[in-house]
């Protein structure tokens, strides 16, 4: 059983702990859903799996497992293993998320508001769930795992769990009751309710929001424009019909009030030479484990070193308030009402006392900035998997990144109360620099562990983010850095 889990998790997309050697230790059932045996009737068992690490460490992963007495052929796809359960005798078990048969015990716990052993389901009012739906299983590269029910609902079951208030659904709550526009109303949620053991805390397991039922994705309405472009050699960004560039602006209108929402919501605090100089060690230790990783990084690692020295001499004070922590074109959705932002967990590696710790909105502002960056080179590797600087649909990709990184800033200082005048101030920009290689650096390990092929689109921009020749400083090249049949 032990090592169906292990090979079960190694093998998940949602695994934060790929291209590391581990064990599974344990398996905990914490709580179960449907009828308390197997015999003809499907049953849930919700699993907590603690995954030992050998360079040390440990974390804990949630698996909800549909248990059957018999093999389920329809359930082919999603088979964990088949062996002796200490308390339902010979199951076979199936990663319950694939399950529509059983994932409606979900949504039945959650309109209920079902309390059992542990293990309850909270429901905010307002919203009357549709019961009468089916479940599908989102497909895409995530970190969690994530149910529509239907066109009503979405269901995000959280994979990393630990002690603590979920991030995710601390700041939907928050925002929530404040009315914000700009996200996803939160429906309610799944806990393990605090033990002793857990420090008083809850575990969090799963989120129930509104579904976003006219959602475009940010990232997939960026690819296409910028596929847009590439197809129309002789136009330029802002000609094309697929311009993005006032989408960009929008996006950035509303991070600036998503980002004044959460000011209003969570305490805020200023930093000072300490905490500058702790910012910068974070950012240099992350590095040096980076270069670790990815020997390709040691070239630049003296002048990124320069970059986020450069933290040290900021003079003015600093505000610091909860931020999104990992935002990218895939965190944001384009709705018929506007740009809706989702997933407030930060950086899946980080551990949740980082996550929810009150950072700089120049952290996400440079994170949206390195995703237009990722956008143009994405589709750039498409076309040209030999990524060649000098070429022309390498120039036109650092065009469309160019233009919809202004727009977006454009629209951000506009409207953030951070930048009165509209414009980023000096010590800002020394941070957004830094958050932006930074960010870098931490895609080159996440590219490494998850997508390879992709590892030359952060190791492009860390080269141009720390290039001596003219570039601004968006870290974007300046004109001498236009192949000859554009200049
Ligand atoms: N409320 C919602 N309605 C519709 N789609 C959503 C909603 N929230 C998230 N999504 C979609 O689900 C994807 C994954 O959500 P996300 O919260 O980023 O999960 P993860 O934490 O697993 O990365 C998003 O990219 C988005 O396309
Ligand atoms: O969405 P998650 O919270 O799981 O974030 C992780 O995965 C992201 C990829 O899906 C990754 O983002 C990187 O790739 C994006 C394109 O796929 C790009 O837009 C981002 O700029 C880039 O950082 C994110 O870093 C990681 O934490």
């Amino acid at each position: 059983m032990i090592k169906a889990f292990e090979q079960f998790i190694g093998s998940a997309r949602w695994f934060g702990g790929k291209g590391l050697a581990f064990q599974v230790s344990d398996v905990r059932r914490v709580g179960t859903l449907g009828t308390a045996d197997v015999d003809g009737t499907p049953y849930v068992g919700i699993e907590l799996v603690t995954v030992d690490y050998d360079e040390g460490g440990a974390e804990t992963y949630q698996v909800p497992v549909a248990y059957y007495a018999e093999p389920q052929e329809r359930l082919e796809h999603a088979l964990i293993g088949s062996w002796d359960d200490e308390k339902l005798g010979p199951v076979h078990a199936y990663d319950a998320m694939h399950d529509r048969a059983v994932t409606r015990l979900w949504l039945q716990a959650f309109n209920v508001g079902h309390s059992q052993d542990g293990l309850t389901f909270h429901r905010l009012t307002g919203h009357e769930l549709d019961m009468d739906t089916h479940s599908t299983l989102f497909s895409g590269e995530q970190s969690n795992s994530s149910l529509a029910f239907g066109d009503d609902s979405l269901m995000k079951v959280f994979r990393k769990v630990t002690p603590g208030r979920n991030p995710d659904i601390e700041i939907h709550a928050a925002l929530t009751e404040a009315g914000s526009e700009h996200v996803a109303a939160l429906y309610g949620w799944l806990e393990l309710d605090p033990t002793e053991e857990t420090g008083g805390e809850p575990v969090q397991l799963a989120m129930l929001q509104q579904f976003l039922r006219t959602a475009s994705d940010g990232w997939d309405l960026a690819l296409a424009s910028v596929r847009d472009l590439y197809a129309e050699a002789d136009l330029r960004a802002d000609e094309v019909g697929g311009d993005f560039g006032a989408e960009s602006r929008r996006l950035g209108v509303a991070t600036a009030e998503v980002h004044d929402a959460l000011a209003a919501a969570f305490p805020s605090q200023q930093w000072g030479p300490a905490e500058l100089s702790a910012l910068a060690d974070a950012m240099r230790s992350r590095l040096d484990a980076a270069v670790a990783a990815v020997p390709e990084l040691a070239p630049y690692a003296d002048p990124l070193r320069t970059i986020f020295d450069a933290v040290e001499q900021v003079t003015s004070r600093v505000v610091v308030q909860r931020v999104h922590g990992d935002f990218h074109l895939g965190q944001t959705l384009r709705t018929a009402l506007g740009w809706k932002i989702v997933d407030f967990e930060g950086e899946p590696a980080k551990p949740l006392a980082d996550r929810i710790a009150p950072d700089s909105p120049w952290r996400d502002v440079a994170g949206m900035l390195r995703s237009f960056d990722y956008a143009a080179h994405a589709v750039e590797a498409d076309v040209e998997p030999e990524l060649n600087e000098n070429s022309q649909i390498a120039y036109r990709a650092r065009e469309w990144a160019s233009r919809n990184q202004d727009e977006f800033l454009a629209g951000y200082t506009e409207f953030s109360t951070r930048t009165p005048d509209g414009t980023v101030l000096p010590d800002q920009q020394v941070l957004l620099d830094a958050y932006q290689a930074d960010k870098a650096v931490y895609e080159t390990i996440y590219e490494a562990r998850n997508r390879p092929d992709w590892i030359g689109i952060p190791l492009g921009a860390i080269k141009r983010l720390t290039a001596p020749a003219p570039h601004d400083r968006a870290g974007r090249t300046g004109a001498d850095d236009v192949p000859e049949e554009n200049s």
